[in-house]
């Protein structure tokens, strides 16, 4: 009976012990950023009164309300969660080019379970860097080259799938670009063909939408962020089952692809043989490559640490391109004269040839890269990134201590005026050389910038980035233009909505709310 009288006593001491440490804790970050000012405090609730009341087709209109009421500079308590935001290019540069304050906010653990400590997530500095270095050199440009052969074959086949609603009526574009982007993914990503644009309906594929739903909804609802209430609820079950298959899949591939590494051969070698043998140029994927490189490194990745990479590559890539060629039919849908100017350049690159499109197309696609550039400042396809500081960083003036989330706001940064004037004004011009060298290095981030910039990055100009764009980054650049090439060389487009009427889900990425829908005409040349 003492004895267990001292386990309490024991057990409520360290408690309390850690509680009072907590508190002071608190009380520290507090006295930083309470003089900042922003939206009124609640216990328990914190700052989050608004949008707890806010529904969900609201939300991003709100959220932009408060950064416009608040800004540019405003803290936020998310519960008990200190939170400084940030929008002025001064203020971004501050946090994206630290080398130290590496760690993502604490938003992005709904992720982890899927993605573990890949790039994305992983808050190990160490592990980050190591494998951040051995995956950059993976991309070169042959490899570029080899994937762009993937994206113009799926490209095409996706102007094929249009053929039957090109005949001017309104009709959801969405679903057929993401199925068109995720055989994109899973064929550079790990070499597999999935032909989701066939199939719809395979595990895999209802796989990653099915957990990509899921988590989104987690985020949305608090009462599922506790673990342990999670992993009891449908939803939680749910997400066991979808995991097990993703990982399931990749683990599966995984092993097969290092099969026959370990069987003595040259993977790389190996599977350009049998690419030829069939009649293909090489094929190789991002996972042969990396087995590749493992091989020769020390100390490198396991097979669980290749698994978090290879479904790192699959998130990151597949939604964010898939938005972003939604986004710029969309705006050019809504601008005619200059989708005219897009046509016109794709009239000249391909002379009224029906060939697949390649890398030195691409390469000529220059007005379509500043079409694209621009619509990606108007309509942020990540709107919104974080880092939970690890030290202390100064900021504006103020030191934010650390252990308070830096939220970064690209969707507002890149409407700055002081940077872009007349920031709602679609502009394609405001990409010309002349006019991006006269602007704040970090007052256009799309991808992110620093350290932790985004590996798939590219939609930087190939010959000038204002950044610099190592070559893995120009793969989202050329995917992107392929997609948009395969259907505009084809078709013109007009949306049912205009701009200024268009309602977004803010996500992960930013969506429009009920799909896309617009009209195709087939063009005559
Ligand atoms: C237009 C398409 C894309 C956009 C707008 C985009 C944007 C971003 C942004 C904003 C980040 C920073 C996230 C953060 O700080 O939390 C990021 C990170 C990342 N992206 Fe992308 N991305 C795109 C395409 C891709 C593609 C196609 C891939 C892979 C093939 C990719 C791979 C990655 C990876 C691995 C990271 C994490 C880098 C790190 O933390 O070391 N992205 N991306």
């Amino acid at each position: 009976m003492d004895f267990t009288y001292l386990l309490l006593f024991t057990f409520f001491t360290i408690g309390f012990v850690n509680f009072c440490k907590w508190l002071k804790d608190r009380k520290r970050i507090w006295d930083a950023i309470e003089p900042i000012g922003g939206e009124k405090w609640y216990p328990l609730i914190g700052t989050c009164l608004e949008l707890i009341k806010t529904k969900r087709k609201d939300f991003y209109d709100v959220y932009c309300a408060r950064n416009m009421k608040y800004g540019p500079f405003f803290r936020t308590w998310m519960g008990f969660i200190p939170a400084v935001h940030v929008m002025k290019p001064d203020h971004v540069e501050r946090i994206l080019s630290s080398t130290v304050n590496l760690t993502k906010g604490d938003n992005y653990r709904f992720v982890v379970p899927w993605l573990g400590e890949g790039l994305i997530t992983g808050s190990n500095h160490k592990k980050w860097r190591v494998h951040r270095k051995l995956i950059t050199p993976t991309f070169h440009f042959s490899i570029l080259d080899n994937m762009m052969e993937v994206m113009a074959e799926k490209g095409q086949f996706l102007a094929e799938q249009l053929v039957p609603k090109a005949n001017g009526q309104f009709f959801n574009i969405y679903p057929f670009l993401t199925l068109c982007e995720l055989d994109i993914i899973c064929e550079t990503a790990m070499g597999v063909e999935v032909n989701a644009m066939k199939h719809s309906q395979s595990e895999y594929v209802r796989s990653v939408y099915g957990i990509s739903d899921i988590m989104l909804y987690r985020m949305f609802h608090p009462y599922l962020h506790p673990d342990f209430v999670f992993n009891l609820s449908s939803k939680g079950r749910q997400h066991k089952k979808y995991l097990s298959i993703l990982h399931g899949f990749t683990r599966k591939v995984i092993q097969e692809r290092k099969e026959k590494l370990t069987s003595g051969r040259d993977v790389v070698q190996e599977l350009s043989e049998e690419d030829k043998l069939l009649g293909k140029k090489k094929r190789l994927a991002f996972l042969d490559l990396l087995l590749e490189a493992n091989k020769n490194s020390e100390g490198g990745l396991t097979d669980e640490d290749i698994r978090e990479e290879v479904d790192t590559f699959m998130f990151a890539g597949h939604d964010t391109s898939t938005v972003t060629v939604g986004w710029t039919l969309f705006t050019l849908s809504n601008y005619p004269e200059y989708q005219e100017k897009v046509h016109q350049e794709l009239d000249e690159i391909f002379q009224g040839e029906e060939r697949p499109i390649t890398p030195q197309d691409v390469l000529k696609m220059q007005y379509l890269d500043k079409v694209i550039k621009e619509t990606q400042r108007l309509i942020p396809v990540v709107p919104v990134i974080a880092r939970t500081l690890d030290q202390d960083l100064e900021i504006g003036g103020r030191t934010i201590p650390a252990g308070v989330m830096v939220v970064i706001h690209l969707a507002r940064l890149h409407k700055d005026p002081d940077q872009f004037p007349e920031p709602d004004r679609f502009d394609p011009e405001r990409f010309l050389p002349e006019n991006v060298s006269k602007r704040h290095p970090y007052s256009f981030v799309p991808f992110s910038a620093g350290p932790r910039n985004c590996l798939g990055r590219g939609l930087a100009n190939e010959q000038n980035a204002s950044q610099p764009c190592h070559l893995g980054q120009k793969f989202a650049l050329r995917n992107t233009k392929v997609l948009l090439a395969s259907i505009l060389r084809k078709y013109k487009v007009r949306a049912e909505k205009k701009i200024d009427e268009m309602k977004y889900n803010i996500e992960i990425v930013l969506r429009p709310q009920g799909g896309l829908s617009v009209a195709l005409e087939p063009r005559r040349r």
